[in-house]
């Protein structure tokens, strides 16, 4: 919508910054259904990653819908802008040098595509991470008991109204009744029904320091 804007450069460049931070950026965006595990791993990777001194921030979907994101639901297009704010706000503090955790579900591919291609133009790293467990795992952790009331019809989608009259209210629960679009090619995949939290946490720390971001 801006018109008549004119972008700015710094006077540091991407590898001045990184030689002066001693820091590479990087997006380690976990994707996965509810309950699958994103934000326990978030947090333990965050957790390690700074007690071995690195800049680390987390991104987590609960949290930034209490601010940023406070005006977005989950019908298709809120999910859409929910995630393309936050891929631009990962470019940011990985662009700062920092590592970023973002544990969104983040359903839909091409959404995910977008913050991979978005991190790629800017020539900033981007690990697609897909923490994975069978639907039935999930529901048996239910660790907010939102696939229970899913399941009980209790979470319901955008209204659609014509005029003042309520048409339909669509649930809208991923995994139940919204979808899920899976990663076909993640840089990692785990499947926290047979990885523990540490496990997880070594996969990720591994796969960074074998690709040159971290020591580990
Ligand atoms: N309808 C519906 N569908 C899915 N999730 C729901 C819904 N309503 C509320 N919640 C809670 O919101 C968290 C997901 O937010 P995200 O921003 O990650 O979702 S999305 O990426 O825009 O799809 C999600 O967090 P996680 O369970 O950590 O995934 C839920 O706590
Ligand atoms: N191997 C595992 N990895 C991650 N979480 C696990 C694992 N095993 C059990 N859990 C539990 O599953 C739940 C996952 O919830 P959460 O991290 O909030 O997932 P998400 O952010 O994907 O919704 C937590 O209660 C966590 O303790």
């Amino acid at each position: 919508m801006s018109t008549n804007i004119t972008f700015h450069p710094g006077s540091v460049d991407g590898e001045e910054r990184i030689a002066l931070t001693g820091q590479r950026g990087v997006t380690i965006w976990l994707t996965g259904l509810s309950a699958s595990g994103k934000s326990t791993i978030a947090c333990a990777l965050e957790q390690h990653l700074l007690h071995l001194h690195r800049f680390v921030y987390r991104l987590d979907g609960d949290n930034i819908r209490f601010g940023l994101n406070k005006d977005l639901g989950f019908d298709e297009k809120s999910r859409n802008e929910n995630i393309r704010r936050i891929s631009e706000v990962s470019k940011l503090f990985t662009d700062s040098s920092c590592i970023t955790i973002t544990a969104f579900i983040s359903p839909y591919r091409a959404d995910r595509d977008l913050a991979r291609e978005l991190h790629q133009k800017a020539l900033l790293p981007f690990l697609e991470v897909f923490v994975d467990a069978p639907l039935a795992v999930l529901e048996e952790r239910d660790p907010k008991g939102l696939y229970k009331k899913a399941r009980a019809g209790e979470i319901k989608g955008k209204p659609i109204l014509q005029g003042q009259t309520l048409i339909k209210c669509p649930a809208d629960f991923t995994g139940i009744s919204a979808p899920y679009e899976a990663p076909e090619t993640p840089e990692i995949h785990i499947k926290t029904d047979e990885t523990s939290v540490e496990g997880s946490v070594r996969i990720i720390t591994d796969y960074l320091a074998k690709n040159g971001y971290v020591a580990s």
